[in-house]
Order: C-alpha cells, then sequence, then structure tokens
C-alpha cells in the first residue's frame, strides 16, 4: 500500500468536523480520537458524532478507541461504518475474539500498544490484525513531543512483519511532523497519524502532501 497519512482532528475545529476533513483532500484516511476518560485522562467524542462524521466524510474514517472495555464498544463503530478500528491492547479482555468481530463487521481490525507496552504482547496475533498502532506518546493528548525510545519497537515490528510475510499496517501516532516522520518511517512506519503539526498549520493539506514526501523518501533510504 505504501505511505498514508492520516490527519487526526482532535486538534481541528470540531463544531465543523466536516468542513475540516474537507481541507486535507490529499490524506488516505481521518483519524478520530475517542477518548473516554478512564483510559485517559481526557474526554473526546463518541459513537454519534463518529456516526455523524460518516455521513459527510470526504474520507474514509480511521477510529482510535482510548476507552475500557472495547469489547464491548468497539464493534459498534464497525457498524457504523468506519474504515478501520483501533483498540488498545492494554484495555481489552479478549483481544483476538474483538479483532475476529471487527473484521466480521467489514472494517480493517487494528490494535494499539502505549509505548511502554512490549511488542512482545502482540507478537502471536499479528496474523489477526490490518494494522497495528505504536503510539509514539503517551495517549491523551494532542500536541505532546514524540518519543523517539518507541523506535526501536517500530523497527522490530517491521522485521517482524517482513519475516512473517504479513500485509499489516504500521501505524504511528503521537508528535509526528516535518521534523520526525523521517525518523519513523526510516525505522518502518508507513501509516502517519499527525494532529497539531496538520491543523496548526495555515495549509493543512500542503502538510499532508509534505509529510507524505518527506516519509516516502526515508523509507527509501533518501
Ligand atoms: O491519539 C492521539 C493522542 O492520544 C493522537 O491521535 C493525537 O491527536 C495526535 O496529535 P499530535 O501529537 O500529532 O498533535
Ligand atoms: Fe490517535
Amino acid at each position: 500500500m505504501g505511505i498514508q497519512i492520516t490527519p487526526s482532528v482532535l486538534n481541528a475545529d470540531l463544531s465543523r468536523l466536516a468542513d475540516e476533513v474537507a481541507r486535507i483532500p490529499s490524506a488516505d484516511w481521518v483519524h478520530v480520537d475517542v477518548m473516554d476518560n478512564h483510559f485517559v485522562p481526557n474526554l473526546t467524542l463518541g459513537l454519534p458524532v463518529v456516526e455523524a462524521l460518516a455521513q459527510h466524510s470526504t474520507l474514509p474514517i480511521d477510529v482510535h478507541l482510548m476507552i475500557e472495555d472495547p469489547d464491548r464498544w468497539a464493534p459498534a463503530y464497525a457498524e457504523a461504518g468506519v474504515g478501520s478500528v483501533t483498540f488498545h491492547l492494554e484495555a481489552a479482555a479478549a483481544p483476538v475474539r474483538l479483532a475476529r468481530e471487527l473484521r466480521a463487521q467489514g472494517a480493517r481490525a487494528s490494535m494499539a500498544l502505549k509505548p511502554a507496552t512490549p511488542l512482545e504482547a502482540a507478537e502471536g496475533m499479528l496474523g489477526e490484525l490490518d494494522m497495528l498502532l505504536l503510539m509514539t506518546v503517551e495517549p491523551g493528548f494532542g500536541g505532546q513531543k514524540f518519543l523517539d525510545l518507541v523506535l526501536p519497537k517500530i523497527r522490530r515490528a517491521r522485521e517482524l512483519v517482513s519475516a512473517a510475510g504479513l500485509e499489516l499496517w504500521l501505524q504511528v501516532d503521537g508528535g509526528v511532523s516535518a521534523e520526525t516522520v523521517e525518523r519513523a518511517a526510516e525505522a518502518g512506519a508507513d501509516v502517519f497519524v499527525a494532529g497539531s503539526a496538520v491543523y496548526s498549520a495555515e495549509d493543512p493539506d500542503a502538510v499532508v502532501r509534505e509529510l507524505r514526501d518527506l516519509a516516502h523518501a526515508a523509507s527509501l533510504g533518501e
């Protein structure tokens, strides 16, 4: 599939969500952060808003669920027409069953790991997933600094995926900008979430294109 750029609307103008998505036509997906004030110390939006956006978004939706009990809540997002549903391993009671359920509903199944969660915790179930999200900040807020300590985990994940011949996308989320995207791409990430870097710019779509060009060149070792 190659490099994909997935802006997060967390720091966009949430009163005009569909319009904000329309400002990034070059993006591959739009990333929507759902937080429940339990799994993370922040509260954003939930299913009714995502359902409404799904009716009006010009891009497919990539939902990132930072919530307790995703086993109970995640399938409804797939039913709502979300293209990719990410749940956190740290919160899931039965991650394999949940990933299978999401796929059965027609969504891409994706699982996220917080920075300190070892890759080994997910290693045995990579074949059940369409995407693995390696968080490059502690989940909860936009605008944090990219954690370079996650780079070896990205590198190791890329090795595992290649060795197993899997069609698994490797997403990074948190602190991704023109300053950091090349490091993540060089380590092996291929799907990049960027929130504040995109929406703090006057021309968000130009940032999307810039991030894609930088990541593409870095992935080729240029
Ligand atoms: O999931 C999260 C934060 O928990 C992210 O999706 C952020 O929204 C990304 O924002 P930036 O770090 O790019 O500003
Ligand atoms: Fe996110």
